[in-house]
């Protein structure tokens, strides 16, 4: 594949880029050379990911750093949690850590949210890079700043704005990737083809019918899709407006994931389902949506789903928890047409009951509770 960088300007003063690219990696040593001391850094793992990849990721640690301090994340969303976050403190408190000292973040969304956190959190904030190596994490997690821990309450309530100084998105790294892990990837990518790429839709289709592995035209997928996400986030960092078109399917999504107890549902699994409910009820409000656009890839959702909370009532209860509620109301990410997405406070809760009915349907689920 070809290396692309594609710079990510959040204002005048803060810029970063996101390199991709096969092997992209190697460059990771000179762009230190060129920013940090060489005393040392601190390298937040995945720790199946360590066990996959941890000698590529040493040898270009190794090349300018003279240590490193080395912390595996189990994996798994569970480990979103403040306990994670305290035993990454104590450690990298524990070993000395200066306001300069870089942290390496190597994995998918899990360990990039969490080690965000660890990063903005301490000293004030200690320079971050992102090493991202699912498809969801290059696409999506790694770009833009938004860090995260899960609380029982509710998904990602913990958490600040704090951008990476770079990003290394190794496509090398996505040749161990399960299966499961690309359906996953690939919710976030039919996100944008929804909010703002209609074409992607027969893109990933074509590509999604033979085997999920990197390839010229996934290379190309991750590209567009990192542009899409660059262009929303340098123009609404902090969420103020329009930043929030990239929760499509997320408030139904995230209401998934609690109920079904984090990590039982993966993220992309629940914002999929997310996305189906929230195309139902745009198309019930009169704009000309209609899901028929995910039914090729719904098969792949279904086969892999294997637990669905059934209580239409909890899951309405947990989306009153997302972050988009304003006075006392939920901002639903709808849209009124392929590629237009728009902000629609929800009072109408019987549609809201009659979305859910219509998406857990989709996949076979006996629904237990239901006004
Ligand atoms: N910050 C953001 O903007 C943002 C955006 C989207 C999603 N998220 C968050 O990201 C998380 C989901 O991320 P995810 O899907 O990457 O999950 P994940 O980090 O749990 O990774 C999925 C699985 O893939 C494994 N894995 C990682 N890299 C691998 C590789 N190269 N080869 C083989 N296995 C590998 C991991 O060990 C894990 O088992 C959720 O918590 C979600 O809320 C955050
Ligand atoms: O970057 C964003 O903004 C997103 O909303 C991207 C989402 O895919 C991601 O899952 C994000 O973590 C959700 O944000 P939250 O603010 O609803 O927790
Ligand atoms: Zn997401």
């Amino acid at each position: 594949m070809a290396h692309s960088s594609i710079e990510v300007s959040i204002s005048f003063e803060d810029q970063y880029e996101v390199h991709v690219g096969q092997d992209i990696r190697r460059i990771f040593p000179s762009f230190c050379s060129n920013r940090y001391s060489r005393e040392k850094i601190i390298v937040v793992i995945d720790e199946k990911v360590h066990r996959l990849h941890g000698e590529k990721v040493q040898a270009v640690c190794d090349e300018y750093f003279q240590d490193s301090l080395w912390l595996s994340v189990p994996e798994g969303e569970r480990s979103k949690s403040l306990g994670q976050w305290q035993s990454l403190i104590d450690r990298i408190l524990g070993d000395g850590v200066e306001r300069g000292t870089p942290l390496l973040a190597v994995g998918g969304g899990v360990s990039g949210d969490l080690a965000g956190f660890v990063a903005a959190s301490t000293l004030r904030g200690i320079p971050l890079i992102h090493m991202p190596t699912t498809l969801l994490a290059m696409v999506d997690s790694s770009i833009g700043g938004k860090t995260g821990l899960n609380h029982d309450t509710g998904k990602n309530l913990i958490g600040a704005f704090y951008q990476p100084d770079a990003v290394f998105a190794d496509t090398a790294f996505l040749q161990t990737l399960e299966q499961k892990e690309w359906i996953t990837g690939m919710a976030e990518v039919l996100k944008y083809a929804a909010i703002r790429s209609p074409e992607l839709f027969d893109q990933v289709a074509g590509l999604s019918r033979g085997a999920l592995e990197p390839g010229e035209e996934w290379a190309q997928i991750i590209s567009e899709s990192i542009r899409i996400k660059t262009d929303i986030v340098e123009e609404d960092t902090l969420e103020a407006g329009k930043r929030a078109f990239l929760n499509f399917g997320h408030t139904f999504g995230h209401a998934l994931e609690k109920v079904a107890g984090y990590g039982s549902l993966s993220h992309g699994e629940a914002v999929f389902a997310g996305m189906i409910a929230a195309t139902y009820f745009s198309q019930h409000l009169g704009h000309p949506v209609d899901d028929i656009r995910f039914a090729p890839f719904l098969p792949l959702y279904k086969q892999q789903i294997q637990s669905m909370p059934t209580d239409i009532e909890a899951l309405i209860e947990a989306m009153k928890t997302d972050k988009k509620v304003k006075d006392n109301t939920l901002q639903l990410v709808l849209l009124k047409d392929w590629g237009s997405p728009y902000i629609h406070p929800c009072t109408d809760f019987s549609m809201l009951r009659e979305a859910w009915q219509y998406t857990l349907a989709q996949f076979n689920v006996n629904i237990i509770r239901y006004k």
